[in-house]
C-alpha cells in the first residue's frame, strides 16, 4: 500500500533493507537507505513508517440551513495526548480498505452518518503526518439533505460508537478558536469552505 510505483524515482534515495517491525493491527516498518545531501554528500538513514493505508473524508454541508454534519467518536490516540475527553469531533471519514476514494467515502458517510451522498466534490489529497505516517487522505465535499441524517453508529462489530452532529457552520468555524474542533482533516475543510467552497462570502 505504501508505494504503488518502484522506490527508484528519486536518484538521491537508495532504499537498503525494508523490515517489518510489527504488523498487529496495522503496519510498521523500519527502512534503512542512503540518501544523498544537497552538497553530494551520501549518509545511511533509518526511517519507521506506520502505514494504515489511505482514507477519505468528506464535508458534508447544507447550505440552505447554513449547517454542517460531522461526528463524534472516542480517539485513543489523541485522548492519550491530553485531549480532555478523546471524545474527537470530526468531518466523517474512513480508510479505503479495497476501494477506490469515492466509493469509499460514499460508504463511510452512509455507515457513519446515514446520509447517501449525491454529488460529490474532490477538494484536496493530503499527506496528514509526513514524518512518520504513510497516510494520504482524499479530502471531499458534498452537500446532504437534512432529512437523510441518520442516527449513525459506525460499525458495531469493529467497536465503533459515532455521534452525528449537525453544527451551524459559523459555530463550527468558532470552534476551531476554542479548540473543541482540533483535528487537521475538519479544520482544512471548514476553512477551504469558508475561504473558496459552499461558505465562502465573495
Ligand atoms: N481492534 C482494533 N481496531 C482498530 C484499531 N485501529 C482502528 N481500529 C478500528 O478500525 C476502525 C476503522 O474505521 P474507519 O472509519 O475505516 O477509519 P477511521 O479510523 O475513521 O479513519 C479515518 O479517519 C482517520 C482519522 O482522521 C484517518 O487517519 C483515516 O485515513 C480515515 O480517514 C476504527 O473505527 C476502529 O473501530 C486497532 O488498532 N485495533
Ligand atoms: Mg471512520
Amino acid at each position: 500500500m505504501t508505494s504503488s510505483t518502484s522506490l527508484s524515482r528519486n536518484p538521491r534515495v537508495r532504499v537498503r533493507n525494508v523490515e517489518l517491525l510489527s504488523s498487529a493491527w496495522y503496519v510498521l516498518r523500519r527502512t534503512t537507505f542512503d540518501y544523498q545531501h544537497r552538497d553530494g554528500r551520501w549518509t545511511t538513514e533509518q526511517r519507521e513508517t506506520y502505514d494504515r493505508g489511505n482514507g477519505a473524508t468528506v464535508l458534508l454541508y447544507d447550505t440552505a440551513g447554513g449547517t454542517v454534519l460531522l461526528t463524534r467518536q472516542f480517539r485513543y490516540p489523541v485522548y492519550v495526548n491530553d485531549h480532555p475527553d478523546g471524545m474527537f469531533l470530526e468531518t466523517t471519514a474512513g480508510l479505503l480498505d479495497t476501494d477506490d476514494p469515492e466509493t469509499a467515502i460514499r460508504r463511510e458517510a452512509q455507515e457513519e452518518t446515514g446520509v447517501r451522498i449525491g454529488a460529490l466534490e474532490h477538494v484536496f489529497d493530503v499527506y496528514t503526518s509526513p514524518g512518520s505516517v504513510t497516510e494520504r487522505l482524499h479530502c471531499y465535499a458534498a452537500p446532504y439533505d437534512p432529512a437523510d441524517r441518520g442516527e449513525g453508529g459506525g460499525i458495531a462489530d469493529e467497536g465503533e460508537d459515532i455521534e452525528v452532529l449537525e453544527l451551524r457552520f459559523e459555530d463550527a468555524l468558532k470552534m476551531i478558536e476554542t479548540g473543541e474542533i482540533a483535528d487537521a482533516k475538519t479544520i482544512m475543510l471548514l476553512q477551504w469552505a469558508a475561504l473558496r467552497g459552499p461558505f465562502r462570502t465573495d
